[in-house]
């Protein structure tokens, strides 16, 4: 039986993307097809998605969603079927899905995510004739309430329609004050801890966690981490509570838009069997960052640079890995005193380091093409994508032992080198003294030319296609929905 999936999320691939929620929602809808499973992807109304869609006919109209006029708009991207909530009080704006273009975030993203989670709920229990759903996937904060406005409907009659909420990053919460949950039109007894009231506050993804009738998160490792203080930054007692409903499913990779050896933005494109092109790359990427040759490896980084990724230490530790025969090459913006750091290294090392703040999809693959190792030393990593992207591009992930990172490395230690199976190189806690050490392990593998081949290989064989974790998704919909049914 085919089933209808409602995935509910504030950005998907190649629409609209600030991270790694993006490319998952993106992915998974053929990834859900080849198991029998319907996916419509519902998104906000920003202007990059309105101007993709095109001129089309509304499906349904809210005179006052939230005090706001808006409108169901639908359509077809690529493989993507869409719904779109146009509202433009709430969406049609310059800037980022959440802030202003200097990154501020909007005073009002509690009602634009309340708006869309309520449209998103409302669709879910089939207010456009002709469209039926058998389940709703709510993504992260943005899409949290869509359990709360399922479970405390003005429609008491209405069928119960079972629900996911994943949590791509626990550390983005979405909790506002009290005073706004008279506006969010919820009944009464939702104000409760059982319900979105989240330590006095209104928590948009504590309420979805609370409310849907599974919680999956994007690695197992970290839905085990998720269970303590640290990790589940105030949210764990829930997923203690809840840990018979709690599921790590490995985020996987569009093994069609990263495929090097029929990759449009590379110079040489390569596989296993012809690394040797590889070199290619590696010499353009030096040219396009201004980097002198040099026999130690040549270093990656793209990343949002926050203290999550652990780039902060990373540019503690700069001095060293150009000590030892190092370059790097570095693509990322957000914290500012960050990419001061960054800058200021290139400035003291010039030819060895090279920096560009920004967001560039392109040069992402160039660099995963290009690169021999790409750093990650995340203090927390629900699953991580570079690491994947690295893997399938021959770029040796260098990763902290945390999340989706532990799962999907294997350490080069003694033990895994001799059974010839290491894919990366991992540090058990992210610090200036492991880091560096990491790094010099790094440099050591590579100066062992025939290891090192071996190593990337190895990476490039495994499968992190969504297979497995598409069936793993579509087994937990039909459970969901067979409890249901
Ligand atoms: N400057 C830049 N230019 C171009 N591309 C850039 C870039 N900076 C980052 N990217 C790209 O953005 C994505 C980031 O993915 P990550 O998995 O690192 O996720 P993020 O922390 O955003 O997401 C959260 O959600 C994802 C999805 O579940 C989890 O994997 C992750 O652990 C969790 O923190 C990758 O596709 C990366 O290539």
């Amino acid at each position: 039986m085919t089933l209808r999936v409602l995935s509910v999320a504030s950005e998907a691939a190649p629409l609209i993307k600030t991270g790694g929620l993006a490319d998952v929602a993106g992915a998974l809808p053929a990834a859900l097809a080849r198991q029998g499973v319907e996916v419509t992807t519902m998104l906000p109304g920003y202007p990059a998605v309105l101007a993709a869609l095109g001129k089309t006919r509304a499906l349904y109209k809210w005179p006052a969603l939230l005090g706001t006029p808006a409108r169901l708009l639908a359509g077809k991207i690529g493989d993507h079927d869409l719904l779109v909530l146009d509202a433009p009080a709430l969406f049609d704006r310059a800037g980022g899905p959440y802030g202003d273009a200097s990154g501020q975030d909007w005073d009002d993203n509690w009602r634009r995510f309340a708006a869309f989670s309520r449209a998103a709920a409302d669709v879910a229990r089939g207010a456009v004739k002709g469209r039926t759903f058998d389940l709703v996937h709510a993504h992260d904060w943005q899409a949290g309430l869509v359990p709360a406005y399922l479970r405390y409907s003005d429609d008491a009659d209405a069928a119960p329609v079972p629900s996911i909420m994943t949590i791509h990053n626990m550390a983005f919460q979405g909790a506002f004050p009290p005073e706004i949950f008279p506006e969010l039109g919820l009944a009464e007894a939702a104000w409760h801890v059982d319900g979105v009231e989240a330590y006095g506050q209104v928590g948009y993804l504590k309420a979805g966690m609370q409310l849907a009738y599974a919680i999956t998160t994007v690695s197992p490792t970290y839905a085990g981490e998720i269970r303590s203080a640290e990790f589940g930054m105030g949210l764990e007692g829930i997923v203690q509570a809840r840990s018979g409903c709690v599921h790590g499913i490995l985020n996987g990779i569009d093994t069609a838009d990263w495929n090097s050896a029929n990759d449009p933005t590379l110079a040489a494109t390569f596989s296993v069997s012809r690394l040797a092109s590889r070199v290619r790359n590696k010499r353009a990427l030096e040219r396009e960052f201004g980097l002198a040759p040099g026999d130690g490896p040549l270093f990656i980084v793209v990343s949002r640079l926050t203290w999550q990724k652990g780039m902060d230490v990373l540019a503690g530790v700069l001095d060293h890995l150009v000590g030892i025969g190092g370059r790097l090459a570095l693509l990322g913006s957000g914290d500012s005193e960050m990419e001061e750091a960054f800058l200021a290294a290139a400035a003291r090392h010039p030819g060895r380091i090279g920096v560009r703040i920004g967001y560039d999809e392109a040069l992402s693959h160039r660099l995963q093409a290009g690169g021999d190792a790409i750093l990650i030393p995340s203090r927390f990593e629900p699953c991580g994508l570079t690491q994947l992207y690295g893997l399938a591009y021959g770029c040796v992930p260098v990763v902290s032992r945390t999340g989706g990172l532990a799962d999907t490395v294997i350490d080069a230690n003694p033990a895994a080198l001799a059974a010839g199976v290491a894919t990366g190189i991992q540090m058990n806690a992210v610090t200036d003294t492991m880091l560096a050490m990491a790094i010099s392990r790094t440099a050591n593998l590579y100066a062992q030319p025939a290891e090192w081949r071996r190593i990337q290989k190895n990476g490039m064989r495994a499968d992190f296609s969504w297979g497995a974790s598409g069936a793993a998704y579509a087994a937990l919909y039909r459970q969901l929905t067979r409890t249901q049914g």
